[in-house]
């Protein structure tokens, strides 16, 4: 488990390219075989990627940084299957995930295994701390409520998916969703906001390999930007837009842990005062 600290908004202007990507982009998490994890510090969150392989399920351990018999001791997880399918075990119990499919795991369960039944099989894992257990339940890509946005005129036409909120999976701090562009268009969140009381990670996905997305980070009034692949993520702290827009239409998990669960709860910034 890699750890990031955290930043203060005056840093972040002063980064050079290599500078942001170390402390804000999340890459190569998705290794055959492999879990892996990022512990930041921005609101305690744990992002990762398990990618097993069929037949040779992994076992989510523990690790130094969570000082905890077991990793969900203290925390609870949200999984989506951002390629293929597979199946996960919490404590014994059978979840099969389609393609883009949520599994909400709740704090105190012990023993989580990640099964793929596609060579090219990718789990996104997102964590935050919790301190009360919701149960352990699936959201369904196809079956959730879908909130349009956007408009193909201003190429930012796109379907918002939420799975683990306020109306619907429950969980103690942890909220996540799932937004897909319509072809041709490539702005995400513009105009942009920020959360003061949350910390967001965004995880791109479904965009093909020569392509990238802009990602828009900082201060609304001091940005910078991150080149993105397909599957890397970035953490936005509180004060930071997130915001981007790809050379291509692509779909992205956002998820989020802090003070409150209100998705509302955002300070809108106008595309006039950005700079
Ligand atoms: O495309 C969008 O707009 C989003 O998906 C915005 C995210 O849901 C978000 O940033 C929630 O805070
Ligand atoms: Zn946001």
């Amino acid at each position: 488990m890699q750890t990031r600290h955290s930043t203060h908004p005056a840093q972040l202007p002063g980064f050079d390219t290599d500078g942001l990507r170390q402390h804000y982009l999340v890459d190569d998490f998705f290794v055959p075989g492999e879990i892996r994890t990022v512990y930041t510090h921005e609101d305690r969150i744990v992002l990762g990627g398990a990618t097993p392989k069929p037949g040779e399920p992994l076992r989510l351990e523990s690790a130094s940084p969570l000082r905890s018999q077991y990793f969900l001791e203290r925390r609870e997880l949200a999984v989506v299957a951002i390629r293929g399918t597979g199946t996960i075990t919490v404590d014994g119990t059978r979840h099969e995930l389609g393609t883009r499919d949520c599994l909400y795991v709740g704090q105190g369960s012990q023993d989580v295994e990640f099964h793929a039944t596609d060579e090219d099989t990718r789990f996104y894992l997102f964590s935050t701390p919790s301190h009360a257990s919701y149960p352990t339940s699936v959201a369904r890509y196809d079956e959730v409520d879908v909130m349009n946005a956007g408009d193909q005129s201003t190429a930012n036409r796109r379907e918002i998916r939420k799975f683990v909120h306020a109306d619907g999976i429950r969980s103690s701090q942890l909220v996540l969703g799932v937004t897909s562009l319509a072809p041709g268009s490539v702005w995400n969140t513009m105009p942009p906001h920020t959360h003061d009381r949350r910390t967001e990670c965004y995880l791109y996905f479904d965009l093909p390999e020569d392509h990238r997305v802009i990602h828009l980070c900082g201060e609304p009034q001091n940005t910078r930007n991150i080149v993105v692949r397909n599957e890397e993520a970035v953490i936005s702290p509180s004060w930071s837009v997130h915001s981007g827009a790809g050379t291509h239409s692509y779909t992205f998990v956002w998820a989020m842990g802090g003070e409150n669960q209100a998705y509302d709860d955002m300070d809108q910034v106008a595309v006039t005062e950005l700079r």
